[in-house]
């Protein structure tokens, strides 16, 4: 466990965290959030707002993104932190961030301290940001919530964190002493102790059996439920008090399953000190013992913690998936979803696609096929043009090539244009003339069928040299057949098709892209202006 990287916090200026704060406004409605509306929020020019990301994407504030519908920027872990420590430091509640002390699987938990240099215990909440995998599986969960990022779930786990820890020290629970709340950011008290788990020898393990079972308890009078009371939420002081640091599913005595999570802290107290200590009781608390004397759980409602917020969080927790701090490895499957599977849109889109309705995805879906159809028949259409162009020139290059003073010479040559219905092409003329038979029989085609340019333009000159009517030279390019032509074209086509195209990824292909839609339009409005 490492220090928190926060060097880079005092080259940054004031317009550094206006385009933060405006990443992190867009990103609420938004998974990436484009240049413009970035510049709109922060009230910036584009020019300025562009050279700022530029910064922050180096020092991975902010991090540069394509989906499929626009290119943005979304703002990453640690631009989320720099952006509460900042708020922080200017409450002046921070002063300085040490060493990591706590790693969980929803936090990161450090040694800071205040102006004055007294310790205080940051813990930097890490939730909700679940895989493009988990999302795709968790479809319904995403559709239903309007902000399912992992912005919100951290800010709301800290928030809940926070009430509580506040709602429990004024209640006279040994909790640490909550400081502040910024964002995804707790400050709190640093307790100095270790966590029960590694605490190896206690003086009296019934009373401190005994002294858990009673917190257990009075939590329960006053209407809460730890729900994840064991070992590694609790810290030991020297002098052997407990204090608890974690109360992420904390529920009310009301909550239907009340008596399940209830039973379940109790077990885990119990069994704990059955293995580590070696210690067992006949007494142990019962829910329905419980009697109620105070009514925490409606006051922390009523706290601002909502139950709207409550129930998001409860699910998040449910869902059990937290990759939050592992962005690389995240980047990197979705890397290889969009890899995989080009066609599956189900995995390269935002949440905010995922929430969108049915009926909405429908449409987009024909608008899409739609689009794609058009591109294609533009396609087919400027690649027949083009050939046809190519196959004209190699045609009239061929014609070129052919010796037209040595043909003149030929006696019976004559260089009158002949009418169209004289003309007949080298295939129709193999039944028209007995004599031509022999001729033909020498004539070797090559692979695709196709008899040799050269000599079928000798051929049809043969033709012009009978004396019943003189032909153009210049007509005998016909002896490319329709056939001919649109096999060819046939034949490219596949070729084309089956060239593998070059997938360019990041920020250069969507300047690729500009590009070509800029192309488009300046095409599109070619002679108006
Ligand atoms: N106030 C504090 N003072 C001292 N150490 C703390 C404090 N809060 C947390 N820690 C340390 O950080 C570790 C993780 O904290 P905590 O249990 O709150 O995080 P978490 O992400 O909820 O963990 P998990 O859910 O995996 O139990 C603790 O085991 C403890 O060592």
């Amino acid at each position: 466990m490492g220090r928190m990287n926060v060097s880079m916090m005092r080259y940054l200026e004031g317009d550094h965290f206006r385009v933060l704060i405006a990443v992190e406004m867009g990103m609420k409605n938004h998974e990436v959030v484009p240049l413009a509306l970035v510049s709109a929020i922060a009230g910036i020019h584009r020019g300025g707002v562009a050279r700022t990301l530029n910064d922050l994407c180096k020092h991975s504030l902010v991090a540069f993104e394509r989906s499929k519908k626009f290119d943005g920027y979304r703002l990453t872990i640690r631009g989320y932190d720099y952006l509460a420590l900042r708020a922080l430091c200017s409450r002046e509640v921070v002063g300085s961030v040490g060493n990591q002390i706590g790693i969980g699987k929803e936090s990161d938990v450090y040694v800071g301290g205040d102006p004055e240099l007294n310790d205080l215990c940051l813990k930097f909440h890490r939730l909700g940001r679940t895989s493009f995998r988990k999302i795709k599986e968790k479809r319904d969960y995403h559709k239903k919530r309007k902000s399912a990022s992992w912005l919100y779930l951290s800010r709301l786990a800290a928030a809940k964190e926070f009430a509580f820890l506040k709602a429990l020290q004024e209640r006279g629970f040994p909790v640490p002493k909550a400081v502040d709340v910024c964002r995804h950011l707790v400050v709190m008290q640093l307790v100095v102790g270790q966590t029960l788990c590694n605490v190896t020898h206690v003086e009296d393990a019934g009373a401190l059996y005994d002294r858990l079972m009673a917190l257990i308890v009075k939590m329960a009078r006053h209407g809460v439920i730890h729900g994840d009371f064991n070992e590694f939420n609790l810290i030991m002081l020297e002098d052997e008090r407990i204090v608890m640091i974690d109360f992420p599913q904390m529920v009310s005595i009301d909550h239907p399953n009340a008596e399940y999570y209830f039973d379940r802290d109790v077990t885990c107290v119990r069994t704990f000190f059955k293995r580590k200590f070696d210690y067992e009781s006949e007494d142990w608390p019962k829910f329905d013992e419980v009697e109620r004397k105070g009514n925490m759980d409606v006051l922390l409602e009523a706290s601002g913690f909502t139950k709207k917020m409550a129930l998001d969080l409860n699910k998040a927790y449910d869902e059990g998936d937290f990759l939050a701090h592992c962005e690389q490895e995240l980047r990197n499957r979705q890397e290889e979803d969009l890899g995989e599977d080009e066609d599956d849109s189900d995995d390269s889109k935002s949440m905010e696609d995922i929430q969108e309705e049915p009926e909405d995805l429908e449409k987009d879906h024909e608008e899409l096929q739609a689009q794609e159809n058009t591109v294609k028949q533009q396609k087919i259409v400027l690649s027949q043009t083009t050939r046809f162009t190519d196959w004209l020139s190699d045609a009239t290059n061929q014609l070129e090539a052919v010796d037209l003073d040595a043909l003149k010479s030929e006696e019976g040559y004559k260089d009158i244009e002949l009418p169209p219905e004289d003309f007949k092409r080298p295939a129709d003329s193999e039944n028209d003339d007995e004599n031509d038979e022999d001729e033909e029989e020498g004539e070797e085609e090559d692979a695709d069928g196709h008899v040799a340019v050269e000599e079928q333009v000798a051929k049809v000159v043969k033709k012009k040299r009978v004396p019943s009517g003189a032909r153009s030279v210049a007509s005998s390019a016909a002896t490319f057949t329709a056939e001919d032509v649109k096999r060819r074209l046939a034949l490219d086509r596949k070729r084309n098709k089956e060239k593998i195209r070059l997938k360019v990824k990041g920020k250069q292909s969507a300047v690729g892209r500009n590009r070509k839609d800029n192309k488009d339009v300046i095409a599109e409005y070619a002679g108006w202006i």
